[in-house]
Formats: C-alpha cells, structure tokens, sequence
C-alpha cells in the first residue's frame, strides 16, 4: 500500500490547545447550524455592509469581508463607511452573544490546559459575561489567504472566538513577538472552533491556504451560490462602546 494514501487529515482529529490559551474544537457545529449560518451570512451580505475587499494601506485584500456591529479598515473601527455610500453595520445579534459565550466556555472549561488554572477559571468567568460588539464575516475564495497579524485594534483583551465554515483552511498560529517562526499550522476543517485568548490573545496569526474542494456539501453554500471557498466568522469585544460612553476618543 503507497504512503501517499494517508496524510495529517486522516489523523484523528481531536480537541486540542494549540499553543497557552489556544484552544481548538474540531467540528464543534453540526451540519444544521452550518447551514443556518451560511443563511445568516447571506443575509448581512445583502441587508448590512455589502462584502468587499478593505484596502490595506493601498493594497487590496483578497478576502471580502463584512461585518457587524462595527466596520473594520486600515487597523481602525468606524461606525459609518463612506467609501460604500455611507452604509452603517447592523447590530450584532442576541444569538450571536449567546454562541460567543457558549464558544468560550466549551474552549476554556476543560482539564489539564497548560494555561495556568487561575486564569482559567477567571476565564471561565469571562465567558458568562462574554459580549462581543463586533462579528466579522470574511469570505475567503480558493486563492485568497490573510496575512501574518495582530488582531489589536481593540480596547479589551477578552478573548477572540472563530468558525470556519465551507473548504479547509490552514491557519497559522504564531506567537506574540513576531510574524515568524515559531508558529504552528493547522487545519480548520467547515464546522471547527478556535478560541484565542490569556497569553496568546495578541499572537500573530494568519491564513496561508485554502484547500479547493475540501468543503462539505450539505451546508447551502450551493444555494448561497457558491460552489467553493470558506467563511470565517470572528467574534471580538471591541472595548469602544464602554469608552464612548465614558466620553472618551475613541483613537
Ligand atoms: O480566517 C481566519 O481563520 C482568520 C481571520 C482573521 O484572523 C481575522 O479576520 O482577523
Ligand atoms: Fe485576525
């Protein structure tokens, strides 16, 4: 029998903290609520900030993005988006809190995590009050990718919770130094969890590849018409809302 015939995603795939504070959940949605998500995304698409490519100091992105709560461009949050006429994000759903808590609570309630328990348990604690302010929806097609980088715009170190939804992506986990090694790569297979958060809530950490065809297919991405890519739904706690209410600038 050729060796060739197995490779790391014959491999069981289990849960796992990746790095302290990394947590990853294979397949922690059903197929049911893929579905229901792929439904949603389409449905900010059309109704709320319409999927477009940020440019990143005069360089486009190859990932289209929309969002919830607050728009996101050039390592800033704003509440209006001038450049699509004007258009404003919508409120981030109840539902979307409640899976954010669930998420951070599934990721950080479990043994033996090489994050110091205190922290774990203060986190735990967090994730009854988790409440994030802003949902990203990035669309990645078979050739984008997302560079090396820091999710830091935000005023809150509260943790960062991801899904992957659609074809495999390798992820790239690093640390909170550099864009370079020491990094890990992983799978992120449609249905998958990440949570980031303690000491690796400001690791760099990027999308190198999309694996084509790898997406399952009854998850309605063909109703949503497509027929390949990936969608990534990230869940951060901004901090802004707590500093506008305090009358302070938001920059
Ligand atoms: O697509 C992913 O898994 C990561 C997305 C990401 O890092 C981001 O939107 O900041
Ligand atoms: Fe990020």
């Amino acid at each position: 029998m050729s060796d060739s015939l197995f490779t790391d995603s014959d491999l069981p795939r289990q849960a796992r903290e990746i790095l302290p504070g990394v947590i990853h959940l294979p397949g922690w949605l059903d197929v049911t609520q893929q579905l229901f998500l792929v439904r949603q995304f389409q449905l900010f698409a059309q109704r709320g900030i319409p999927p477009h490519s940020p440019d990143i100091f005069g360089k486009k992105m190859s990932v289209q993005m929309t969002s919830l709560g607050w728009h996101w461009s050039n390592y800033e949050y704003t509440q209006s988006v001038p450049e699509l006429g004007g258009a404003a994000p919508l409120p981030v759903p109840d539902w979307i809190v409640r899976l954010g808590r669930r998420a951070v609570e599934d990721a950080y309630a479990r043994p033996n995590l090489q994050w110091p328990v205190e922290e774990t348990e203060r986190t735990i604690r967090w994730a009854r009050s988790y409440t994030p302010d802003m949902a990203l929806v990035n669309y990645y097609s078979p050739q984008a990718s997302m560079g090396m980088h820091q999710d830091k715009e935000e005023r809150s170190s509260a943790p960062i919770v991801s899904l992957s939804i659609g074809d495999t992506a390798i992820f790239r986990a690093g640390n909170t130094e550099t864009k370079n090694h020491p990094y890990i790569d992983l799978r992120l297979a449609s249905g998958d969890l990440v949570v980031f958060g303690g000491p690796s809530r400001f690791m760099y950490h990027g999308v190198p590849k999309i694996l084509v065809g790898t997406a399952p297919t009854d998850i309605g991405l063909h109703s949503a018409g497509l027929t390949e890519g990936r969608f990534n739904l990230t869940l951060r706690d901004t901090g802004l809302a707590a500093l506008a209410t305090a009358g302070l600038p938001l920059k």
